[in-house]
């Protein structure tokens, strides 16, 4: 069973809260290896808390038992219970110090533990395969262990702390309650544990309803994010969209309040009913005791010290029985970050040690052969029985109506996906025998949805090879390259511009300047294949033709791969593949397609015949 299932019976219950307890040694080894020396600290701040309140009952009973004897006894009577108020005085003030201590203590180790989490986090994000973001499940479980990495772990840990400083002053408290009164520790558990069932299920609840609700969450997240992004403002001003989708919102919003709601109304309710029944116990025992103290059959220091020990008991009692439910709380959070931690990666691992790799630069052919794919949980084939053989240097363009697949290739060539038949082979070499770093450092792409940095300029094309990002020389000829030079000196600060409307100054590019920091970003690695998906889709015509004869002399000797509804620009590759249905239906060059007159022929003449009637 998930841990995010409903448990259905009390057999389940407690499997699954034994199966939610066993997170526990995981999170301690978190917890040291965030500090190992806050951790000691931790602990001993913890013990010496534990035996002050047994401490100060105790003088407390002496210093009561002291006035009542020395009552008319004169100064040296006196003296003894001033001295026993000094030191209790001075108990109070080592407790008030320990208090402070843990909490600053506590405060320093959220800040650690809450780092090492995050970053733990961040770093499995950076093994995720393409796959995995595009599963909402996975992606679920991602948002979810993000969502309170920075307290959850550590409530944890302080609950536990917080349990064995309970336990230890309840020890030291039963052992003086059981020489005065040995039933009323037994009343004292006893009363407790109804609240603690209540509490330890109101929690489970509590995290159920959270988890539950992470794809609503998401949703919700999403539409918050349209009202507010400044990318889509133009769409929700011209269709009108605000309305409704702050309907939507706050519908959603509401049924998650319906629901918290009705968990906290539930909650006060067992808590007032098993909290009455906690006090009714607790009168009864102080009844019995206060008519012992009157018939002289115990002191009154007694009375005094047996009270105290047993409101402190109770509540000591009941802080563990609390403890538990939100440890049972911070468990379940545990298990879901440690499903996302445990999520396998590695399939990109080369299947030989070690792995294989190509001769380095051109010369390499790209095949693949025939390759199937369908994407995970789908029944439809995104590709089948494709079949291609790029040659060293080749310009190969794919066309096909949407969703025929193109994308997809692309995908399977950057290894982002594994085929599910057939295989890729990159100079010979098998693609699952190499490192996938390896083959991707021969890729140069610039994708149809490619990102837009909100950095400065010369970062921006930067990226597309780190090691060089402060090699403004090249930097500048990638930039030439990529037909963007012209535009960027242009701008303010030229290749110190800050771009993007997210951070203060950012200058804000068009769509096809963008583009053109995206295309200089590939040429800034020495690619041994270019990809291109549609890399013109936002530039105009002039700049395509003008970018494409670049690219015929850029490229001379590496191996192309266009994605481009222009058949203007298509036209210009040695060969091109008509993608249908996943299909490589008709493959040939420009002339070769057109004398077979099927798909490619029907597509060209359409397009032409548009250009002609514009
Ligand atoms: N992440 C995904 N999960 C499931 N199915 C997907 C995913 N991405 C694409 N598909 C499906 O795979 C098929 C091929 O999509 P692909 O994106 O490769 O098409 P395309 O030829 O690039 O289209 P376009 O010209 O619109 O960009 C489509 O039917 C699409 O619905």
């Amino acid at each position: 069973m998930s841990a995010l299932s409903p448990p259905s019976s009390l057999k389940d219950r407690l499997k699954n809260a034994g199966s939610l307890f066993r997170q526990l040694p995981g999170t301690f080894r978190l917890f040291w290896e965030s500090s190992p020396r806050g951790a000691v600290v931790l602990g001993l701040l913890t013990l010496t808390a534990a035996v002050l309140p047994a401490s100060i009952a105790w003088v407390g009973k002496l210093i009561v038992d002291g006035v009542v004897a020395g009552q008319g006894g004169g100064e040296a009577a006196r003296h003894r219970v001033l001295e026993l108020v000094a030191l209790e005085l001075g108990l109070m003030l080592v407790s008030v110090t320990v208090e402070r201590g843990l909490a600053l203590t506590r405060e320093l180790l959220r800040v650690g533990l809450g780092n090492l989490l995050n970053e733990r986090i961040l770093q499995k994000a950076l093994t995720l395969e393409l796959r995995h973001f595009e599963d909402s499940d996975t992606y679920d479980k991602m948002q979810n262990a993000r969502r309170e990495a920075s307290t959850r772990p550590l409530s944890l840990v302080m609950e536990a702390f917080s349990i064995i400083r309970n336990l230890v002053t309840l020890s030291t408290y039963a052992v003086m309650l059981v020489t005065l009164s040995p039933w009323s520790v037994a009343v004292l558990v006893l009363a407790s544990i109804p609240a603690f069932i209540a509490e330890a299920r109101m929690a489970e609840e509590g995290f159920r309803l959270h988890s539950w609700r992470a794809p609503e969450r998401r949703k919700l997240a999403y539409l918050e994010w349209i009202l507010t992004r400044d990318n889509h403002v133009k769409e929700v001003k011209l269709f009108g969209l605000g309305p409704m989708v702050l309907d939507r919102y706050q519908s959603l919003h509401w049924k998650f309040f319906s629901e918290e709601k009705g968990l906290s109304i539930r909650r006060m309710a067992w808590g007032l009913g098993l909290g009455a029944l906690a006090l009714g116990a607790f009168y009864g025992c102080y009844a019995f005791i206060a008519g012992r103290a009157t018939l002289g059959l115990i002191s009154v220091g007694d009375m005094v010290l047996y009270l105290s020990l047993f409101r402190g008991g109770q509540t000591a009692f009941q802080g563990i029985l609390t403890s538990l439910g939100s440890m049972y709380e911070g468990a379940l959070y545990m298990s879901t970050l440690f499903a996302y931690l445990d999520i396998p990666t590695g399939a990109e691992t080369p299947r030989v040690v070690p792995a294989l790799s190509p001769r380095k630069g051109l010369g390499n052919t790209l095949e693949l052969r025939n390759v199937s794919f369908r994407y995970p949980g789908k029944e439809a084939w995104a590709l089948r029985g494709v079949s291609l053989r790029l040659e060293p240097g080749e310009k190969l363009a794919l066309v096909g109506e949407n969703g025929a697949g193109k994308t997809t290739l692309v995908k399977l060539l950057l290894r982002m996906y594994e085929p599910t038949e057939g295989d890729i082979f990159y100079g010979g070499v098998n693609v699952k025998d190499m490192e996938p770093e390896d083959l991707r450092s021969r890729f140069g792409a610039v994708f149809q949805d490619f990102v837009r940095y909100q950095f400065n300029v010369a970062e921006n094309i930067g990226l597309g090879h780190v090691q060089s990002i402060e090699n403004r020389e090249r930097i500048r000829q990638a930039a030439e390259h990529g037909g963007a030079h012209g535009v960027i000196e242009e701008l303010p600060q030229k290749y110190d511009t800050m771009l993007g409307g997210w951070f203060d100054k950012g200058f804000e590019l068009s769509g096809g300047q963008w583009q053109k920091l995206a295309v200089a970003r590939a040429f800034m690695r020495e690619a041994e294949v270019l990809i291109l998906d549609e890399p013109t889709a936002s530039i105009d015509a002039e700049a395509e033709h003008a970018l494409f004869e670049r690219f015929q002399a850029l490229a001379a000797n590496r191996i192309t791969l266009v994605i481009s509804h222009r058949f203007s620009t298509v036209r210009m590759a040695d060969r091109i593949a008509v993608l249908h249905n996943g299909r490589v239906d008709e493959l040939g060059n420009h002339s070769e397609l057109m004398a077979l007159d099927g798909r490619y022929a029907h597509l060209f003449n359409l397009q032409a015949r548009g250009y002609q009637t514009n």
